[in-house]
């Protein structure tokens, strides 16, 4: 079965990646494509204007939405479709809490799987440091995220998840340090946290856990953005034709 798809953010790193990925996979067809810099094809698809994509979603009436975009674009495109009855795929991040209220909203209409990181390498990733911090009670942990110079929010998303699973572990823990500089010694509460950003990195992140003479280091590299539009498309693909309601990215992966 096809699943067809409107990609929203056509023209950004991702946006093209999905739709790049998407044509060279039978399970998927590309129903429409919007940018804010629209014009131009990408991959044979026609890049149309996101200011129309209320009346996209009615013509072409696509199975599911993938939306990598910014936060305030992402709660606009996702109330779109929830208007025109679409389920919404979002791997955008960076989102304040009142526009994941706003997103939780509009899952009452349509099913919306929201997810920080789709790479299954990252779903490992995760099982694997909640098991971590839980065989290694009281170790001081470390979260260092790296990713390319275009990146906006700081720290990543998947470092704020990663750290949400580590809290939910260890409740000696509650106090996220972003960074230290000058008279900086560890408390024992904290958890320390680092956002690099160089050259073109996919996206990278660390998990250092240490104590007397012990240090685990847990890291994920992604090799390239494939893997989070591969992950995506999975999910548009699950997400079709379910209840409305919210969905994580782990169902996908069960
Ligand atoms: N969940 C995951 O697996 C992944 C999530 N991301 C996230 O996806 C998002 C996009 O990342 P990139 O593609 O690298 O960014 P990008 O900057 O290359 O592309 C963003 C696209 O969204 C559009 N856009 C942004 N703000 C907009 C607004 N206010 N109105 C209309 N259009 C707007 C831009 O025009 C651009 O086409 C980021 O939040 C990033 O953190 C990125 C990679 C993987
Ligand atoms: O902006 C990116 O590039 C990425 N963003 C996501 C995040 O903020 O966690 C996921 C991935 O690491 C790439």
């Amino acid at each position: 079965m096809t699943t067809r798809i409107a990609v929203t953010g056509a023209t950004g790193r991702m946006g093209r990646e999905v739709i790049e990925a998407a044509g060279e996979d039978d399970r998927f067809e590309v129903a429409v494509a919007v940018s804010r810099s629209p014009g131009g094809a990408i991959a044979g698809v026609e890049v149309r204007d996101a200011a129309d994509l209320p009346a996209l979603l009615a013509d072409h009436d696509p199975d599911a939405l993938v939306d990598f975009t910014g936060p305030e674009s992402s709660v606009e495109r996702v109330a779109a479709c929830a208007e025109a009855g679409v389920p919404a795929v979002v791997g955008t991040t960076g989102f304040t809490e009142e526009q994941l209220a706003a997103l939780s909203e509009a899952a009452a209409d349509v099913p919306v799987l929201r997810a920080s990181n789709f790479s299954r390498g990252i779903a490992a990733l995760r099982r694997a440091v909640r098991e971590a911090v839980v065989a290694l009670p009281g170790y001081d942990v470390e979260v260092t995220e790296t990713h390319h110079d275009g990146k906006r929010d700081a720290p990543s998303g998947t470092a704020l998840t990663i750290l949400d699973d580590i809290e939910a572990e260890r409740d000696d823990l509650e106090e996220r340090t972003y960074g230290r500089e000058g008279d900086a010694p560890r408390s024992p509460g904290e958890v320390g946290v680092h956002a690099r950003r160089a050259g073109d990195v996919a996206g990278e992140h660390e998990v250092l856990l240490a104590g007397e003479d012990n240090v685990l280091e847990l890291t994920h590299r992604a090799g390239s953005r494939r893997v989070f539009a591969a992950g995506a498309l999975d999910a548009a693909a699950w997400l079709a034709g379910r209840e409305p309601g919210r969905y994580d990215f782990t169902e996908v992966l069960e």
